[in-house]
């Protein structure tokens, strides 16, 4: 058990899914996982160990942010020996050909911050997924009849932005889309030499105003999480 995650050890897998959401975490177990065994509830943050297709996987809420997905991503990492973290998340459009419920695959991530930011000091570090999940999670949405989105995203430490300027020059400089997590979990990655890959899911667009109900943002984004299954298993 640690601070954050009160499960034994040996309860979590080597491969770990993790959305923002815990009750996405808990939708994802119940649809996906065979006798999927909640492992986690400390402070209400889901956490759910099954199988899937014979493979073991966990799938742990990380809660909003880079904050705290760093909490769960290095409790996994460092106490439960988690190999594979493939963030499973919602994210905002910011080009007109990304459309709401698009799939985009995260190949880098640039913030203005991260948690790790106070040991990169001067050092512009670029966080970027692992190219075997990546290249594989592209795979499988293609077999999906799918047509992902793949590029660099955006890891905002706020939701409701106060910088329309900075959010024009990501739009000019072909950023995809923004979320909140990602840059660190590909950093702590790195870090640790395991695996990462944000799989995401257009729910709202900067530039339209549309935006998808809570409802469907936890419950209706199954390509994502069959993609990042996938992807976590095709070696
Ligand atoms: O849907 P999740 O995975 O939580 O991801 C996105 O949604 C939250 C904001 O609504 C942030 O966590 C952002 O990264
Ligand atoms: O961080 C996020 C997630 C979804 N949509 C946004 O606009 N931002």
């Amino acid at each position: 058990m640690t601070i954050h995650i009160g499960a034994n050890p040996g309860d979590i897998a080597e491969t770990v899914l993790m959305p923002g959401d815990p009750l996405r975490a808990k939708w994802a177990a119940e649809t996906f996982l065979e006798d999927a065994k909640c492992i986690n509830e400390v402070r209400g943050m889901l956490g759910f160990t099954g199988m899937w297709k014979g493979n073991r996987v966990t799938i742990q809420g990380s809660g909003m942010g880079m904050p705290s997905l760093s909490i769960y991503a290095n409790e996994l990492i460092s106490q439960f020996g988690v190999q594979t973290l493939i963030r499973i998340g919602s994210a905002g459009g910011m080009q007109p050909q990304v459309k709401v419920r698009d799939v985009v695959l995260a190949m880098t991530s640039t913030t203005l911050s991260t948690p790790s930011r106070g040991i990169m000091k001067e050092l512009n570090y670029a966080p970027c997924a692992d190219w075997g999940l990546l290249h594989a999670a592209h795979q499988a949405a293609l077999g999906k009849g799918l047509t992902p989105h793949v590029g660099g995203i955006y890891s905002s430490d706020v939701f409701y932005d106060e910088r329309p300027d900075l959010n024009e020059q990501m739009t000019r400089h072909g950023i995809l889309a923004v979320e909140m997590e990602a840059a660190e979990l590909y950093t702590l990655a790195a870090r640790h030499g395991r695996r990462a890959l944000a799989v995401l899911t257009i729910s709202d667009h900067l530039q339209t105003g549309e935006a998808l109900p809570a409802e469907d943002r936890e419950r209706s984004f199954g390509d994502m999480v069959e993609i990042a299954l996938q992807s976590a298993f095709a070696n």
